[in-house]
């Protein structure tokens, strides 16, 4: 059976980060659940179609290569924006959850990042962490991110557009943005990611042993 690491946590918290560090540590795969919502919400823009054709998504979620999902082509703010519209319908969900489950269930070692993970998509991952800092610092990470890519940004708009989609995502009536009962808090608006790293791989390790 696959050891799962369900990181859970707001637009630009760090999830991905950590998730990636730890995949690595630990020699496990990685699936940014993220990017299956970005994936069908680029599905529907490039078709022109509206982003509440039920019928057409669906049919994107069923269809696109999980693992020709590339974080470059996807993470464009507007694409961000649309996949959160699309995530609030329960069919698209459904499809996209079971693919996301599915993944969950390969090699000896998964960690999926999300807004789900630790509620809906691996309720019994044997670790969850949910990970949060201030709006303020996250807009300014994603903002120097942004800029190092060569981009441009207005901090302020990247601010709004978080507090928006944070509201959508911890509001919407099918499995919003919460922390799992169990999941352990994960504040790094004071930590670098080196900290952050170390503090998650302390409760992994431990959740590793207890496993063993
Ligand atoms: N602890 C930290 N200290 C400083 N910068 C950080 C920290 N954690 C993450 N970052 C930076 O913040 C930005 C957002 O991080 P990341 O992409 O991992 O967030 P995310 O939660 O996966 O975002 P999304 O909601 O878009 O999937 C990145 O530029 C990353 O390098
Ligand atoms: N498990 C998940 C993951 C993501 N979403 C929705 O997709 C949007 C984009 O996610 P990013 O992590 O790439 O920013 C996000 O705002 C959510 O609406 C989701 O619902 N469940």
């Amino acid at each position: 059976m696959s050891f799962t690491i369900a990181i859970d946590g707001p637009a630009a918290s760090g999830k991905g980060t950590l998730a990636r560090r730890l995949a690595a540590h630990y020699g496990f795969r990685h699936l940014d659940t993220g990017l299956t919502y970005r994936a069908v919400a680029k599905a529907m823009l490039d078709a022109g179609l509206p982003l509440d054709d039920e019928a057409a998504a669906v049919e994107a979620a069923r269809s696109f290569d999980i693992s020709e999902m590339r974080r470059d082509v996807l993470a464009e703010h507007g694409i961000g924006e649309a996949a959160s519209r699309i995530a609030v319908m329960p069919v698209v969900r459904r499809v996209l959850v079971e693919r996301q489950r599915e993944f969950s269930r390969t090699g000896a070692g998964t960690v999926l990042d999300g807004r789900d993970i630790g509620t809906v998509v691996c309720p019994d991952a044997p670790v969850k962490l949910f990970v949060t800092a201030s709006p303020e610092v996250r807009a300014r990470r994603r903002y120097h991110e942004i800029l190092g890519n060569g981009g441009k940004a207005e901090e302020q708009a990247i601010l709004a557009d978080i507090i928006r989609r944070d509201d959508r995502d911890a509001n919407r009536a099918d499995s919003p943005m919460r922390p799992a009962r169990d999941a352990h808090l994960l504040d790094t608006t004071e930590m670098t990611i080196e900290a952050a790293f170390r503090a998650a791989k302390t409760i992994v390790d431990a959740a590793l042993e207890k496993n063993s």
